[in-house]
């Protein structure tokens, strides 16, 4: 990833804060559009939390407090004049359990484009629903069984229903948790090669236990440590030749 491309979102000295618990201490990030970026690091440095930053789901978790700038598109996402709602379809999510809502298929996509009011006529919202199924890859084993519940098909087919979910509002950034933790390595392949496809056209950031994850799918990775941003590098460099020495440790397992 040239880093030539144009921010997509800039993030200067995030501190998160839960309660009395500092869990973030000042992140400085910028995010390249159409790059796939990993965030690795061992279990409670804050992964997670940053990621939640990037669409302000932290403002869901109680006594969860958010200081610094987050830009998108160099706008300030936490300007009082802009709309939740409309940014979270923007930077869409795709969590680590595929969570379909308990409704048809057909239904489960077309909820978005219904709420943002992107559809006039049932025409248009049955467009919606098959381009953002087939952007996907879920198409093929769908289109005979639209009007069953989204809960019923395997899980890896579920998480590809949440992405088709998430991309039927036209979101510019994806932000993944973990999204394969759950899947067999088949559906997590599946997921994988549609992370590369859907970089064509959209943002992607990846919270990832996996590492080899990570070094297949991401242009960059961040790692993190304690709340820190340690080191962030084109993805090859940080698992070939890290500057510092707890990525080196971490990569190599000799911790975390
Ligand atoms: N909802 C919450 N309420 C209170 N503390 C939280 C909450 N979520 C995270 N934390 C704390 O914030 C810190 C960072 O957690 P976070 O989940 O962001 O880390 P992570 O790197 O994503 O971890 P993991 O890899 O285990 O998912 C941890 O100390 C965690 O206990």
């Amino acid at each position: 990833m040239s880093n030539s491309a144009p921010v997509k979102i800039s993030a200067t000295d995030v501190k998160v804060f839960y309660g009395d618990n500092q869990a973030l201490h000042g992140i400085n990030m910028d995010v390249y559009q159409n790059e796939v970026i990993s965030f690795i690091g061992p279990s409670g440095c804050g992964k997670s939390t940053f990621l939640r930053c990037m669409n302000r789901m932290n403002d869901t978790i109680d006594q969860c407090r958010v200081n610094g700038s987050i830009l998108l598109d160099g706008r300030d996402i936490h300007d009082p004049s802009l709309d939740v709602v409309q940014l979270r379809a923007q930077v869409g999510m795709v969590f680590q359990k595929p969570n379909p809502f308990p409704k048809s298929i057909y239904e489960n996509i077309a909820y978005g484009p219904k709420l943002h009011g992107l559809a006039e006529r049932k025409a248009d919202l049955d467009d919606i629903v098959e381009s953002s199924l087939r952007r996907a890859g879920l198409w093929n084993e769908v289109k005979d069984r639209l009007d069953q519940p989204g809960t019923g098909l395997s899980g890896g087919q579920q998480q590809r229903l949440c992405i088709a979910r998430s991309i039927a509002v036209s979101p510019e950034v994806i932000l993944m948790d973990e999204p394969c933790s759950a899947l067999d390595p088949i559906a997590t392949s599946i997921i994988e090669e549609l992370i590369d496809e859907l970089k064509q056209n959209f943002t992607i950031v990846i919270v990832t236990h996996n590492m080899q994850q990570a070094a297949r799918v991401s242009d960059r990775t961040a790692f993190f440590h304690l709340g820190n941003l340690i080191e962030i590098g084109n993805t090859n460099d940080i698992f070939t030749n890290p500057q510092q020495k707890r990525t080196e440790d971490y990569i190599t397992g000799r911790y975390g």
